[in-house]
């Protein structure tokens, strides 16, 4: 599926010498960042944008799950190059790579796959669990009135069950764009949901230059940059790391991010 990426990244990646984890191998680990292009060609950030499953969510586990559960039936297996390649994705366009990637397109159509991945996911997701440091960047960029957004491929009905316990957490977002929404013509790596979610900010159209993503999936990693935004990325350490060149900055957790790099207020318990 690889022409499913027409989107070819052409922005500049140097591997940044700021960073004191980038230059001394013995804080790389301290700080955890797995790499990092300089922030400062950017400008400094002004409004955020979070992708949701894999980032803030821990809910790829249950797609995954579930995707191990059908293949098994044909006596195939799951694997993480599949994985990449459909994460992030709205559902059916995710579901489209599923059966041709695994030749099963002439045995089951996506629409089936869908149905019956559906029907495993939906007793699901009511049990989705925050990722670690989710909650404490999210209040942290609200409480100091930094503007934060959501643009999630996830469908209005997913959206609702897996943000059903944390729905304090969720209303902090200025605003929510989902993978359904009529202005999101096509998924990620296409950069419409969030050019969509850069417009509906209260200030109006926010020069993307100013807007920093965070992601965990590497059609979303693209869809930023296609977006003309800075992204950081949170992946899976199972993805492989050939993934990581097109992001800014990739990060362990979230838990390791460090908004004073990207000009934004510190944290408190820093
Ligand atoms: O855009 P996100 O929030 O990762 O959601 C996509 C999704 O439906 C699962 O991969
Ligand atoms: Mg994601």
């Amino acid at each position: 599926m690889g022409s499913a990426l027409p989107f070819k990244p052409h922005w500049n990646l140097a591997k940044c010498c700021a960073h004191p984890s980038t230059t001394n191998p013995a804080l790389s680990s301290l700080y955890s960042v797995v790499s990092m292009a300089t922030p400062s060609s950017k400008g400094p950030i002004t409004h955020v944008i979070f992708d949701m499953d894999g980032l803030l969510l821990d809910t790829e586990k249950f797609y995954t799950e579930v995707q191990e559960i059908i293949l098994a039936r044909y006596n195939k297996t799951f694997d993480w190059s599949l994985k990449a390649k459909m994460m992030g994705k709205k559902a059916i366009e995710a579901a489209r790579v599923f059966v041709e990637e695994t030749g099963l397109s002439d045995s089951l159509s996506a629409e089936a796959f869908l149905e019956e991945r559906e029907e495993m996911l939906r007793h699901m997701f009511p049990a989705s669990e925050l990722m670690p440091g989710a909650s404490r960047l999210i209040r942290h960029l609200h409480a100091k009135e930094v503007p934060i957004a959501l643009a999630t491929g996830s469908h209005r009905r997913h959206f609702e069950l897996k943000t059903q316990k944390h729905g304090e957490l969720f209303s902090l977002m200025h605003h929510v764009v989902l993978g359904d929404d009529p202005e999101v013509k096509q998924g990620k790596p296409s950069p419409d949901i969030f050019l969509a979610a850069a417009k509906r900010f209260e200030d109006g159209p926010v020069d993307p230059h100013k807007a920093l993503v965070f992601e965990d999936a590497p059609s979303g990693v693209l869809a930023a940059k296609n977006a003309k935004m800075s992204v950081v990325m949170v992946p899976d350490p199972r993805l492989d790391s050939s993934y990581h060149d097109t992001a800014d900055q990739v990060l362990s957790s979230l838990l390791d991010f460090n908004p004073q790099q990207w000009g934004l207020p510190p944290f408190e318990d820093a």
